[in-house]
């Protein structure tokens, strides 16, 4: 049975000279969950990372698992595993040899190394590839011998820096499933980090958005998206008409008129362009007439740019929905398609 355990991060920082890469991150990660670590570029993801690792020593906080405090644990004591970017194969050894490399290093016995190589290139479906050469190796083999030379430690925290960063689109999106199978069949806990909202919907049990070294929203894909905690969520997440709103009981006064949002927020109100509708429906709410200013075709859907009033909106709608309108439709909102804002 794999090793599993729960993880929390108590007030973690890390400052660089006078930059503050994570300021005061709380988290706790239940056992065999997979996270996604999503932000934009300087957020503090890679960083954080490093530190669940033991490449980074943090400033201030404590890592746990389950009862043991590991915040100070060299990368090789501590049970997580790191797959980087560039997978850092060594070309010149056989994959065999590249798989099995950490566990010679801690001096296993040969056959066990062989016994466990041969496991490890198993669950990620290089089965008999022991053998072959790096070089012979394609970019999403290279990718599989990357993990499976993770997965060989046996390690309760696999870490994933960015790991398909440098695989083309098509390959891409099978290694995304490709992976979270593989977690779901191992159960252990996977932290991933990527700067990519679809490849994080497409696998994690729980997204983490940071943004200027701390949780800017966290939960569920379906949560994430549908219920935004802030603009920065709503935007960083895909396309949102956000507009600012009085919220109280669940009510909302905006410019578009009155309508029910879900959530606790009174920051104002994030609509998806898929819950915004050109047809009346049942439980749907006007929200007044609008201008089409682009109507761009694409092919199972179209996207609208118009305006009601001063309020720009984008709309996403099916090709039957727009057909023979003319440049003014009446706009309205789909039942639950608006959430309200914390911040
Ligand atoms: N070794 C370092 N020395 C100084 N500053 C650093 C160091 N590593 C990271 N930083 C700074 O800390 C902040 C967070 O960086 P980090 O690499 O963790 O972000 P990231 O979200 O992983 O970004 P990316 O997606 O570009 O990898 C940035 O401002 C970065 O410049």
């Amino acid at each position: 049975m794999t090793k599993t355990a729960n993880l929390s991060l108590r007030a973690l920082s890390k400052l660089f000279d006078d930059t503050i890469a994570v300021r005061d991150l709380s988290l706790e990660i239940p056992a065999s969950s997979y996270v996604v670590l999503l932000g934009p570029s300087g957020s503090g993801k890679t960083t954080l990372l490093s530190m669940l690792g033991g490449f980074t020593a943090p400033t201030a906080g404590t890592i746990c698992l389950d009862d043991d405090d590991i915040t100070m644990m060299q990368p090789a004591q501590r049970p997580t595993a790191t797959v980087f970017q560039d997978y850092a194969l060594f070309p010149h050894l056989s994959i065999g040899d590249n798989v099995g490399f950490g566990l010679s290093v801690r001096k296993v016995a040969k056959a066990e190394i062989t016994r466990r190589v041969a496991e490890a290139l198993d669950m990620v479906g290089l089965k008999g590839f022991e053998k072959r050469k790096i070089s012979e190796a394609s970019g999403g083999q290279r990718q599989r011998i990357a993990l499976a030379r993770a997965l060989v430690t046996d390690p309760a925290i696999l870490l994933l820096d960015e790991p398909l960063g440098a695989l083309d689109l098509n390959l891409r999106r099978q290694m995304q499933d490709e992976l979270r199978a593989l977690q779901k069949r191992e159960r252990r806990t996977f932290v991933h980090v990527t700067h990519d909202q679809e490849e994080a919907m497409a696998i994690a049990d729980t997204i983490v958005i940071m943004k200027d070294g701390v949780i800017e929203d966290v939960g569920p894909p379906q949560q994430v998206y549908s219920h935004p905690r802030s603009r920065f969520s709503a935007q960083f997440m895909g396309e949102s008409n956000i507009i600012d709103a009085y919220i109280a009981n669940g009510m909302a006064d905006t410019p578009l008129g009155r309508f029910p949002v879900a959530g606790k927020g009174t920051a104002g109100v994030a609509m998806r362009p898929e819950n915004l509708t050109v047809t009346a429906g049942e439980g749907t709410v006007s929200l007044g007439m609008a201008e089409l200013e682009d109507v761009v075709f694409q092919g199972s859907f179209v996207r609208l740019s118009a305006r009601i009033g001063n309020v720009a909106i984008r709309l996403r709608v099916s090709p039957a929905d727009i057909a023979g309108s003319d440049k003014t439709v009446e706009v309205f909102l789909k039942p639950g398609g608006a959430a309200a804002l914390q911040s």
